[in-house]
């Protein structure tokens, strides 16, 4: 009896691990973390590992769900192991019976919306719970995006953000996610993905417009400067705290907030973190126009959906004869940024303000 018993639930632990992998939605990093050290308790018991050290973000929080189930018998941890993926495949079903086939799924996009109407393509960063921060994902989707708008019939571009923010700039747990080749790994990888994601701007070819409906951080401000108009909410501001961050300018910033402003005031933001208010953003160069929080968006899409009426062939040659000139520069300036950058992320000064957002004890 008992024997069968547990040759059933080894059976079914193996199913559970099969049904894990086909789960339609992300069931969280909690549950994530539970299932994994049930995992470890059923296949290896107790743990004794020793702990990762502080920086190592992710293997720290695997290891302590670990550690926490103490001296579970492996086989109760196989049987919790069954039940909780099983509890979890019948939540995540019912949720999509209740909500089938949304927005997002729809456009192939997790981390963003996009529309295309009235000759605007519209991409929307979405993730609103996060201030839109970027994550890793987000950043591929919005090159995808990008790439596909280059292509698309639309006349211009537009990125906002959905929510109160406009974007907290880069996810700062991008830097938890540390891969078998260590934080050197991470950092090389990471400036791979920041000089292509920075390319993507310099090289699009149709009028690109940032709609800031709210305040704007890091990378979401220093990209500004490639865009070929900014039209903002008098909600937003406008703060690139690198500095605070142990980190350096990038998004070309370093070049084209200079042209915009003057190395003064471009000290003043890039350097000691500055952050402005939106008619401040206006008055350097950064922000074509601000209007009233209460009418922007009336008052941005009648005007973005008169410039989309122009002819489009006539707009991006235009672009192209204003900014072609440019372009191998922002290349290079873009490239040395990025290696900088992947030096900066692996000091303590960069680290120690990671460790201190992620572990809650700073905000900007
Ligand atoms: C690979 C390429 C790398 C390119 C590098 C780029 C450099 C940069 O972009 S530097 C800028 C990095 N951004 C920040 O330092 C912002 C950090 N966030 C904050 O200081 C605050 O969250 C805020 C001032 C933006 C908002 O504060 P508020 O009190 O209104 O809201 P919160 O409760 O803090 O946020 C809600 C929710 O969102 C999460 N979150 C917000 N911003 C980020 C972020 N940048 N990275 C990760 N997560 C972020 C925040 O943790 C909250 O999540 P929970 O509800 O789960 O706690």
């Amino acid at each position: 009896m008992n024997r069968a018993a547990m040759t059933a639930s080894q059976k079914d632990f193996e199913n559970a691990m099969n049904q894990v992998k086909l789960l339609k939605k992300d069931p969280g990093n909690e549950v994530k973390l539970k299932l994994y050290a049930l995992y470890k308790q059923a296949t290896e018991g107790p743990c004794n590992m020793p702990k990762p050290g502080v920086f190592d973000l992710i293997n720290k929080a695997k290891w302590d769900a670990w550690n926490t189930l103490g001296s579970l018998p492996k086989e109760t941890a196989r049987q919790n192991y069954v039940d909780l993926v099983s509890s979890l495949s019948s939540s995540l079903e019912s949720s999509s019976q209740v909500e089938p086939g949304t927005d997002r799924k729809s456009t192939g996009y997790e981390t963003l919306m996009v529309t295309s109407e009235d000759g605007i393509t519209k991409i929307t960063l979405n993730r609103p719970a996060k201030k839109n921060a970027i994550n890793v994902e987000m950043y591929h989707e919005i090159m995808r995006a990008l790439k596909a708008a280059s292509k698309d019939d639309s006349s211009i571009t537009v990125l906002t953000g959905n929510g109160d923010y406009y974007s907290s700039g880069n996810d700062l747990t991008n830097f938890t996610d540390i891969p078998p080749g260590g934080v050197e790994e991470k950092a090389k990888n990471s400036a791979i993905l920041l000089r292509e994601f920075v390319g993507c701007f310099i090289d699009f070819p149709k009028p690109l417009i940032a709609v800031v409906n709210g305040p704007a951080v890091g990378i979401s401000v220093t990209i500004l400067g490639l865009f070929d108009a900014v039209y903002a909410s008098d909600r937003a501001t406008f703060h690139t705290p690198f500095s605070h961050l142990g980190q350096s300018p990038e998004g070309c910033s370093s070049y084209t907030f200079l042209k915009i402003m003057g190395p003064a005031k471009a000290t003043e933001m890039l350097v000691f973190g500055k952050k402005l208010t939106a008619g401040e953003a206006c008055a350097q160069g950064l922000v074509t126009a601000v209007f009233p929080d209460s009418t922007f968006q009336k008052e941005v899409w009648t005007r973005l959906k008169a410039f989309a009426k122009l002819p489009p062939n006539a707009m991006r040659i235009s672009k192209e004869v204003i900014r072609n000139r440019e372009k191998e520069k922002l290349h290079a300036v873009n490239a040395e940024e990025c290696s900088v950058l992947q030096e900066r992320w692996l000091s303590d000064e960069c680290m120690n303000a990671v460790v201190n957002f992620l572990s809650r004890k700073s905000k900007l």
